[in-house]
C-alpha cells in the first residue's frame, strides 16, 4: 500500500496527539496564537480602479498576501462549496480512501502532499482537484455525486475570471498592461487545480501543527476559509501572524511564479495553518497558474542593468516537479543572481524555518 495511505490516520476519532503528529514540546511557544498584531491589508474591489491596482501593488510588496471583498464571488457558492467540502471529508474514512490519491499522482484524498519534507504529520487531510473530479466523486457518492461536480464546476468558472481579474490588477500595479502579456489574456489564460483542507478539532493544538509553512506554486492562489482561524502568513519584523477569517471575503496569496515573474519584487508569501481545540476547520485553495507549456520568466520590462534578470524561465509543470525536489529551496534553484537588495527573500535563502 503507498505510504501515503498507511500514514492515513482518522483524526476526528484521536483523543489524544500521537507522537508521530507531535511537532514542538507544549513549553514552545513561538507566538502564534497572538492574534492581536496588525494583519494583512483588506481590499474593496469596488473601489476606483487606479486605487485598487495601488493598493494590491502595495500589498504584494509588503505581504504577499491580502483578503478581497467586493469580489462577485456569490455567499450561496461559497456556502455550497463549504458544504460539500464538509460533506466530503466526514465521509467515513474506508470511503474517502476510495479516492485515495495514488503515490505518483496529484488529484484525490490523503494526507497534505508535503508531508514527505516532514517527520511529523500534520493535523489535516486533503483533497486535490486537478481536472475533472468526476471519476473520484463516483467513487466517494457513487448514487449522488452530480451535485458535488456541479458546485465544482460553477466554482472553478467563477474563480478562473476572478483569477484573471486579480491577474490583470497585479500586472496594472507593476505597470504592465495585461495584453502585453500573450498569454494571460483570453478565454483560457490560466490553468487551475483545486485543493480542499480539513483541519479536525485537535486535543492538543499548541504541539500540532495543521499545515506546514510552505509557500504555493503557483502564480496565484484564491483561498476560501470558514469562519475558523487558522491561517498565518509569516511577515519579515511581524512573525507569523494570524488572517482573521471576515465573512465573505478571500484571501489573495501571491504564488512563487508571481514572484519570478515580477524579477523579486512581488515576494511569494510564506504560511501555514495551525490548528485549534474545538472547532473543525476548512478551506478551499484555488491553485491558479499558466497554461500548460508557457514559459515564465521575468518581465522584459522589470529588467534593465540595476535589475538584472533573477531567475531562469520555467513552466508550470517543471517548476512544480522542482518544488516536489526541492521544497523551500525550489525559488532559489531556478535563480540566475543574489536577490535585489531590500527585497531580500528571507525563504528564499533558506533563513526562516519552516515548520
Ligand atoms: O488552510 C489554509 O488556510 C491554507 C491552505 C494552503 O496554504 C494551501 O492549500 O496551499
Ligand atoms: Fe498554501
Amino acid at each position: 500500500m503507498p505510504s501515503i495511505i498507511s500514514s492515513q490516520l482518522d483524526l476526528y476519532s484521536i483523543k489524544e496527539l500521537p507522537e508521530s503528529h507531535a511537532w514542538k514540546s507544549s513549553l514552545d511557544d513561538d507566538g502564534s496564537r497572538n492574534i492581536n498584531a496588525e494583519s494583512i491589508p483588506v481590499i474593496d474591489l469596488n473601489h476606483d480602479h487606479k486605487f485598487v491596482m495601488d493598493t494590491i501593488g502595495h500589498a504584494c510588496k509588503t505581504w504577499g498576501a491580502f483578503q478581497i471583498v467586493n469580489h462577485n464571488i456569490s455567499h450561496r457558492l461559497l456556502n455550497h462549496m463549504e458544504t460539500h467540502g464538509t460533506r466530503l471529508f466526514s465521509l467515513p474514512m474506508q470511503q474517502k480512501l476510495k479516492a485515495a490519491r495514488s503515490s505518483d499522482g496529484i488529484a484525490g484524498y490523503g494526507v497534505a502532499r508535503i508531508s514527505s519534507f516532514f517527520d511529523k504529520l500534520m493535523w489535516s487531510e486533503g483533497f486535490t482537484i486537478f481536472g475533472s473530479p468526476l471519476e473520484h466523486a463516483r467513487q466517494l457518492w457513487p448514487y449522488d455525486y452530480n451535485k458535488f461536480c456541479d458546485v465544482i464546476e460553477e466554482y472553478e468558472n467563477e474563480m478562473e475570471k476572478l483569477a484573471g481579474r486579480l491577474m490583470g490588477l497585479m500586472l496594472g500595479s507593476l505597470g504592465i498592461a495585461k495584453e502585453d502579456v500573450k498569454w494571460a489574456v483570453g478565454p483560457r489564460s490560466g490553468s487551475s487545480a483545486l485543493q480542499l483542507n480539513s483541519y479536525p478539532a485537535c486535543p492538543d493544538p499548541d504541539r500540532a501543527m495543521g499545515l506546514a509553512a510552505h509557500t504555493d506554486s503557483t502564480l496565484l492562489t484564491i483561498l476560501h476559509q470558514n469562519n475558523t482561524s487558522g491561517l498565518q502568513v509569516f511577515k519579515e519584523g511581524n512573525g507569523w501572524v494570524t488572517v482573521l477569517p471576515l465573512r465573505g471575503a478571500l484571501v489573495l496569496n501571491v504564488g512563487d511564479l508571481v514572484h519570478i515573474l515580477s524579477n523579486g519584487l512581488y515576494p511569494s508569501v510564506l504560511h501555514r495553518a495551525i490548528v485549534n481545540r474545538t472547532r473543525h476547520r476548512l478551506s478551499v485553495a484555488y491553485l491558479y497558474g499558466p497554461p500548460s507549456g508557457v514559459k515564465i520568466s521575468p518581465l522584459s520590462k522589470l529588467v534593465d542593468q540595476r535589475n538584472p534578470q533573477m531567475y531562469r524561465p520555467v513552466t508550470w509543470s517543471e517548476y512544480l516537479g522542482t518544488k516536489a525536489k526541492h521544497f523551500d529551496k525550489a525559488l532559489s534553484s531556478v535563480r540566475l543572481c543574489a536577490p535585489r537588495i531590500g527585497f531580500a527573500n528571507s525563504k528564499d535563502q533558506s533563513g526562516v524555518q519552516v515548520g
